[in-house]
């Protein structure tokens, strides 16, 4: 389970979030919001990517009080992800299995949904944005994480991408238990999958959506 509480979170003293609380428990979420709205910032918070204040729990473990343990936890991709472009996806890839223990078959798995195997060898600044998009997917996958943050999963991605990743959430989620939370302004995720709970952010907050 989720649980923040008097989450705020301000930029330039300009209030951008205010969650007094908020609990998500196991499942597949979705959150609705204009541009600028306070989405990709929410989900940063739930990552612990960002300073913000009040406290967020994943599973009774504090971000605050033990950001390392909490951070095993959750998986974040980026809306527009970057790179350093001279590393290659291979390195990425090999990176992300050794800090998060995962095993060979689970990594086959993911680089056979990313299509990227013949590329992996090559140094990102030669892929295209898809394929960027398509390996920032494949490495918040890796791992055993309890929620994955996907911010936009669905831009630049190819239909081809479009309809592997329903599939590869669906798998996740009944082998190793793992819950999602979207953000993305395409409705075709939330047609492929059955979404537990929509969520809207406005006026700095988020609400359900009834
Ligand atoms: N690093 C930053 N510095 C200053 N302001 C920021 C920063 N990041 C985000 N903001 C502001 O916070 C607000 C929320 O931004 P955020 O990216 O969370 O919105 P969003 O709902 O994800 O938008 P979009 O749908 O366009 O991706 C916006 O007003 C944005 O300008």
């Amino acid at each position: 389970m989720i649980h923040l509480q008097q989450v705020q979170k301000k930029y330039d003293q300009k209030l951008i979030l205010n969650v007094p609380e908020f609990k998500l428990d196991k499942g597949i979420y979705w959150i609705y919001g204009l541009n600028g709205s306070g989405k990709t910032t929410f989900l940063k918070i739930i990552a612990g990517m960002i300073p913000f204040d009040g406290e967020a729990h994943i599973n009774t473990i504090s971000l605050k009080k033990n950001g390392v343990n909490y951070r095993k936890l959750v998986s974040f991709a980026e809306a527009e992800p970057v790179y350093p472009s001279y590393i290659t996806g291979r390195d990425l890839v090999l990176f992300y299995q050794k800090i998060r223990k995962a095993t060979p078959s689970q990594i086959d798995r993911l680089i056979a949904f990313s299509g990227l195997g013949p590329h992996l060898d090559n140094p990102i600044g030669t892929y295209s944005s898809g394929m960027v998009k398509r390996l920032s997917l494949l490495l918040a996958f890796i791992g055993n994480a309890s929620f994955i943050l996907l911010d936009e999963p669905l831009a630049t991605l190819d239909t081809e991408a479009v309809h592997a990743l329903p599939d590869l959430i669906n798998e996740f989620r009944q082998q190793y238990g793992c819950s999602f939370i979207f953000s993305s302004h395409q409705p075709f995720l939330s047609a492929s999958l059955p979404i537990d709970k929509n969520f809207s952010i406005t006026d700095h907050t988020i609400q359900p959506l009834l």
